[in-house]
């Protein structure tokens, strides 16, 4: 017997039989996650190169939603995540919102080389609190970080927004580079099997402030007491 874990629901699956279940669907933990942010921030490319390692430099926008699902091991736990990722352009936002019902977990992402996409953060994660479950997790992503000469957005603003909005943390991430993206799915299933019940041993999760930050892992006292300076990618 397999035993699949919806987020607080145990489902049982019998491999072979009726359900249509593989042994390959088993899972102990299966997380819905929505992918939101501003259009071109790099959503797609990000999941892209979470699934294969490898960057794929995109020629279309999302049109409505996008699914996906990714698998992963940790600590001997097989978690699968089913990610929705959402069309950031304005159009759509009605479509998209309805997708964010049931979500245990959102990245909200900016481009960190366009002010206005870190600008419009607020608005996101209020959508996702409004349209979403309570307290849902969700994660500050700060793509392009390959792309330092044109930051516009400080790594400490960042931080200082995850702070004052309750996100879990703040990355920041390079899909052409493969940077971070496999760290900040993993931070947000670790969260999320904590939350539902599971023990995760992760020396990131015995601290006593939940923000973790890109690079190295800072508590809330600390990132206050951060210099403004960038970080470095
Ligand atoms: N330099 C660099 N470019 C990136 C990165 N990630 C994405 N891009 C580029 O940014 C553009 C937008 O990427 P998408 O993944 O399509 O963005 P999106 O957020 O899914 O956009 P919508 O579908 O409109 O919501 C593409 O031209 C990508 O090649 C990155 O990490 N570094």
């Amino acid at each position: 017997m397999q035993w699949c874990k919806w987020a607080g629901k145990w489902k049982s699956h019998l491999p072979g039989q009726s359900t249509g279940v593989q042994e390959e669907d088993a899972c102990d933990f299966l997380f819905k996650i929505i992918f939101v942010g501003d259009s071109n921030v790099g959503k797609t490319c990000i999941i892209h190169s979470l699934k294969s390692g490898e960057f794929r430099d995109k020629q279309h926008n999302t049109i409505g939603v996008d699914f996906t699902v990714h698998t992963m091991d940790i600590d001997g736990k097989r978690v699968k995540m089913q990610i929705w990722d959402t069309a950031g352009q304005e159009r759509f936002r009605t479509i998209t919102q309805n997708y964010y019902r049931s979500a245990h977990g959102a990245m909200i992402a900016y481009d960190l080389t366009r002010r206005s996409t870190f600008d419009s953060l607020p608005h996101w994660i209020h959508a996702v609190e409004q349209y979403g479950v309570a307290n849902v997790v969700f994660v500050l992503i700060g793509n392009k970080c390959d792309l330092q000469p044109h930051r516009q957005v400080l790594f400490e603003d960042a931080c200082t927004l995850a702070e004052q909005k309750g996100a879990l943390a703040a990355l920041e991430t390079s899909a052409k580079e493969n940077h971070n993206v496999q760290e900040a799915f993993e931070l947000m299933a670790r969260e999320l099997i904590v939350r539902n019940g599971g023990i995760v041993p992760h020396e990131a999760l015995s601290d006593s402030s939940n923000l973790f930050l890109y690079a190295e892992t800072h508590s809330i006292g600390e990132v206050e007491s951060l210099e403004k300076k960038s970080c470095e990618c």
